[in-house]
């Protein structure tokens, strides 16, 4: 059994780290919020996560020199915008080759970076790879059966991953494309919002496969460009992502998709979701990404242009709808033209 250590008690945190505690491993959890580890050692309970119970074996700790001081594991997972201010504050603590697994979804607006790449310049002497697919924390705190994909530059990493995570509710596969696996878990943020756009609109199923189907097409368009692999994005932390995304109420990103839809403003809706909308901040991420790369990206476009464009999401909708007639595929053409 292994020492390993949470990076991050939010709910995706609490969750990773009593998948790791059923597996009999030595769990240590780190907050920035000395409040919050006070809370949680009282109570074993998470707020977010209602009627779960926390194992109890799980040792809570406000020090972040003993949380990264001989652990196997270091599971990066607050919020993709404290990732590279975590990851600074760890860097006297952490090892040579040291592993981390960053499992935060998100592009950092400045840098246009992703996870791993921050954690990679804060902390060079780490080993850092990545945890992402359809995983709300929600079920997986539950039990709920669910499949991730663990990615990581070389093989036994990965399989070292799989192995520390696996269970008979928790499956892990392994890939090589660390970037393909980031970019799919942050840009389907995006589209999540849009489909609760679609959805706070009164629009319907119709809608919404167009949206996760286009969504995914604009998405493999970006990823590829910037070097992802295209099977990377029809797997579990690209479609697989995207569906649950689109699809579940536990889906923070959809929920405030469907307030702003229904005439919420951004900041109203973020303020009724109360946690974490990673997709707010991955829009302009997304909006600079597709046009470095020159990649045609409208879905991504309107919904900027909503959040933060002042244009109506009706309006938005209308435009995408009546944008200039194109073909489904540039990779499907006819033989004579
Ligand atoms: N919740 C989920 O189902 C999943 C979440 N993720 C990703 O994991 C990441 C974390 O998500 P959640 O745990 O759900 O978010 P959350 O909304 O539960 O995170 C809130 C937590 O952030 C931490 N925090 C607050 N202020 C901080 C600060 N100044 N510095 C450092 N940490 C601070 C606190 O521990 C707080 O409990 C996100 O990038 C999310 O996309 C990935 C897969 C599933
Ligand atoms: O990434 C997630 C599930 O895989 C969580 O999505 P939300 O951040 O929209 O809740």
């Amino acid at each position: 059994m292994a020492k390993v250590s949470i990076i991050g008690t939010g709910t995706w945190g609490i969750a990773l780290g009593m998948v790791l505690a059923q597996n009999g491993h030595e769990v240590t959890a780190w907050s920035a919020l000395p409040k919050e580890i006070e809370a949680l050692r009282e109570s074993y309970t998470c707020k977010n996560l209602p009627g779960v119970e926390i194992p109890r074996s799980i040792v809570f700790t406000a020090d972040l020199q003993e949380a990264c001081t001989d652990k196997e594991m270091l599971v990066l997972s607050v919020p993709s915008v404290f990732t590279r201010g975590v990851a600074k504050q760890m860097n006297p603590f952490v090892k040579e080759g040291q592993l981390i697994v960053s499992v935060a979804k998100g592009i950092e607006e400045k840098t246009l970076m992703t996870m791993s790449q921050q954690i990679e310049e804060e902390l060079p002497m780490a080993n850092v790879a990545v945890l992402s697919g359809p995983s709300h924390a929600e079920e997986v705190s539950r039990g709920i059966p669910t499949t991730v994909v663990a990615g990581a530059k070389d093989r036994q990493t990965a399989e070292h991953i799989q192995n520390l995570f696996m269970s008979s509710v928790f499956r892990v596969y392994t890939s090589p494309d660390i970037l393909g696996i980031e970019l799919g878990g942050a840009l389907k943020n995006v589209i999540a919002l849009a489909a609760g756009v679609s959805d706070g609109l009164g629009c319907g199923d119709n809608t919404k496969a167009a949206l996760m189907t286009r969504g995914i097409a604009e998405i493999t368009r970006l990823g590829v460009a910037m070097g992802g692999k295209p099977e990377t994005f029809s797997g579990l932390s690209g479609i697989g992502d995207l569906i649950v995304t689109c699809t579940s109420m536990h889906s923070r990103n959809r929920r405030a998709g469907i307030l702003i839809g229904q005439g919420k403003t951004m900041q109203e809706a973020m303020d009724e979701v109360q946690m974490v909308v990673e997709g707010v901040y991955s829009a302009k991420a997304a909006l600079a990404l597709s046009k470095k790369y020159n990649v045609s990206m409208p879905l991504v476009q309107e919904t900027n242009q909503v959040l933060f464009g002042g244009k109506t999401a009706a309006e938005a909708l209308k435009d995408l709808m009546l944008r200039d007639r194109t073909i489904e595929s540039e990779n499907l053409l006819w033989e004579n033209k």
